[in-house]
Order: structure tokens, then sequence, then C-alpha cells
């Protein structure tokens, strides 16, 4: 049985919306050069995630797609194009579980719970309804009965899956995977799979880097990264 958590802001307004209005995009990325290291990693880049769909990034080891999600984030400024945001406030950004420090010393619930953060302020107490969302998020990825257990003792996959459930905490209208599948087995990809639709059913933009098109939902659209230099 899946849960799904009541995902985007912009759900209920899109549905107040005539049926002929395009949605405008969460994230609309144009002509993106990154260099890193000296060397050209994203050449010309082009991006559209829109509201209620999700889009995947694909390519080769090394291709940058880390990198497109990074400036997606907005944590890598492009040395050349354009990355507009509908709304810059609103983005979660779910790296790959090798990004959580095992010295960490919080447990799965607060590191699902920093989610609400932004919410609520930081370090105050949750509110009924935050933590509504926060046992949801847990329900979805299959991570409430190990909400108690210290984040340095979770395996790769449990790792996985409590990021993304801190992921879809944030309710953001533009959700940002990063391989959200790697480390997952069977029953967790579906899971994962699931929470996926019910974020793009709600309304919010998911964009997925991943090298496994097929163990994710159906891609809106799907942006082809090429291989590095020297890599031909
Ligand atoms: N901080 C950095 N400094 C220099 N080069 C970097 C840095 N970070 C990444 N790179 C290089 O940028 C290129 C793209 O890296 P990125 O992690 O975006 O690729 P990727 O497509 O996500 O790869 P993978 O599928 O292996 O995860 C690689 O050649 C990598 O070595």
């Amino acid at each position: 049985m899946v849960t799904c958590v009541p995902v985007a802001p912009t759900a209920s307004s899109r549905s107040d919306r005539p049926a002929a209005a395009p949605a405008s995009p969460a994230v609309r990325a144009a002509g993106v050069h990154v260099d890193l290291g000296g060397r050209p990693v994203l050449r010309g880049v082009d991006l559209v995630a829109l509201p209620g769909e999700m889009t995947a990034i694909v390519g080769p080891n090394g291709a940058g797609k880390s990198t497109l999600l990074a400036v997606l984030a907005g944590l890598l400024q492009p040395h050349a194009g354009r990355v507009e945001h509908a709304d810059a406030a609103s983005i979660a950004f779910v790296p790959q579980r090798t990004a959580l420090s095992d010295r960490l010393p919080i447990t799965v619930g607060e590191l699902v719970a920093m989610g609400r953060w932004q919410h609520a302020g930081f370090w105050r107490p949750l509110s009924r309804a935050d933590r509504a969302i926060v046992a949801d998020a847990l329900d979805t990825v299959g991570m409430a009965p190990l909400h108690r257990r210290p984040v340095a003792e979770l395996s790769g996959g449990q790792r996985q899956r409590a990021l993304i459930a801190q992921g879809l905490a944030q309710q953001a209208r533009l959700l940002l995977l990063d391989e959200p599948m790697a480390s997952l087995d069977a029953s967790a990809r579906d899971a994962v799979a699931d929470a996926i639709s019910c974020a793009t059913a709600a309304g919010t933009a998911v964009v997925a880097v991943t090298h496994d098109l097929d163990a994710l939902p159906p891609a809106g659209s799907i942006v082809r990264l090429a291989p590095p230099e020297g890599d031909h």
C-alpha cells in the first residue's frame, strides 16, 4: 500500500488553472557551460523541468550528470548559460548516499525532520502537521520502522531511502534526485518509484540522474549527456 506524501504547494493552484494554461517550468536551463579542474564538463546543456513530470538525466560515468544537478540546485554557478527557477526557495536536493557522513550523530527520524526546518525554523519543535509530513515521508520509503536508528548504523540502501524521505518531506516544487535507485533492492526500488510517481502526481517537478531508466517511472523528458572529452 503506497502512502502518497502530499507534495507540492502548487497542486491545488494547478487545478484552479484553465485547462489550456501551459505549466511554467520549475527550472529551465539554457546553454549551460561548466568547467571543472580546467576541463569542460558541461557544454551547452539545455533542460526544462515541468511541474507534474519527471525529467531524467542520463549519460556515462563522468558525463557531468551530478554537476548538472548541482547547477539546477543552485549549488554551482555555470560559467556560461542561464538557469531560471520558478521558485528558488522551493528546491529539495537529494545527493547520493555517500554524501551522508558516518559521524552524523542523529537518528533517521531526525534526519528526515531536517527536511521541515525551512518551514518550522532551525531546531524549533515541529508542529503536528510537520510531524505528520515526516511520518508520511518515512512511510513512503519504508523507513518508518527504523526511525529511531542512528544514521551511522544504516546500510547503504537504507541511507539512500532516508535521504529520499528527507527530500520528500521538504514538499518542494522542484525535487532533484542523484541516482535515487543506487544500492536499493527490488522492493525499495518499487517504493522509491511509487514515491516519485506520487510526487509528480501532486504537481512536483522531479529531476533524476540515473543509469537505469527502466527502474524509474516514465520520464516526461530525457536529457542525454555526452561522454567526457577523450572518452569517445
Ligand atoms: N570538484 C571537481 N574538480 C575537478 N573535476 C571534477 C570535480 N567534480 C567533478 N569533476 C569531474 O567532472 C566530470 C563530471 O563529473 P560528474 O560527477 O558530474 O559526472 P557524472 O556523470 O555524475 O558521473 P557518474 O555517473 O560517475 O556519477 C568528471 O570528469 C569528474 O572527474
